[in-house]
């Protein structure tokens, strides 16, 4: 599978945001997004995931195969919010997404465990601290089979233990062959990937 973004642009409410965004990525690889507060970090994401039309060049996967012949049907997109009923059980929560996304490698308790909460699957979502609530949603990446991870200010709210254990997260998804974007203001801990600064291009 192969990500290529040629000579992308977006908008907002009209307005040129980015133009001339254009990368590639293999099986395997990460790009960290970065670039100031209106930069088109977030826009930038959306407009790849299919949340906000295209405003110039194209954006596509090659070699998806039948299972993710689009990059709808290949990404996950963790946004600002989790995405989450609040008065549903987090594993209830985490049961839907598998159920959506078709079931990833890890069951829902193994998801738990490995973002370090196991045992709380019983508790409705909105019971969570700030960063509970978002290391749910890592796990929420985790019971789904999506190859494309695009990540918004993902670490936001996490703790430096969960921060670490995110970064070794990602990391195996490169090594199991997925493919990440993340825009962050954050240091994400993913060795060896690309950089794209963003600020510079309208
Ligand atoms: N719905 C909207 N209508 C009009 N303009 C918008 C809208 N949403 C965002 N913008 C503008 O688009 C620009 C890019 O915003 P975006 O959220 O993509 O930036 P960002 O790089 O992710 O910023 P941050 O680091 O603060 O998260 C900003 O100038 C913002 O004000």
């Amino acid at each position: 599978m192969r990500l290529i973004a040629e000579n992308l642009g977006g908008e907002r409410g009209g307005e040129p945001v980015f133009s001339g965004i254009g990368f590639a990525l293999e099986k395997g690889e990460a790009l960290v997004v970065t670039g100031p507060n209106g930069a088109g970090k977030s826009t930038l994401l959306r407009v790849i995931a299919g949340l906000l039309p295209v405003a110039g060049g194209r954006v596509r996967i090659e070699g998806g195969g039948e299972d993710f012949p689009s990059i709808a049907s290949a990404c996950h997109y963790l946004g600002h919010q989790n995405a989450m009923k609040t008065v549903l059980s987090v594993a209830e929560n985490l049961r839907f997404w598998r159920d959506f996304a078709g079931a990833g490698l890890l069951s829902v308790e193994e998801a738990l465990e490995t973002v370090g909460l196991g045992g709380i699957g019983h508790l409705p979502f909105g019971y969570l601290s700030t960063g509970q609530r978002r290391r749910i949603s890592i796990a929420k990446l985790l019971v789904s089979q999506r190859p494309l991870w695009l990540l918004d200010e993902p670490t936001a709210g996490l703790d430096k233990a969960s921060e670490a254990r995110f970064g070794g997260v990602m990391t195996d998804h490169c090594r199991q062959g997925g493919v990440i974007i993340a825009a962050t203001h954050l240091p994400l801990g993913l060795d060896g990937a690309k950089a794209l600064v963003m600020g510079e291009t309208v």
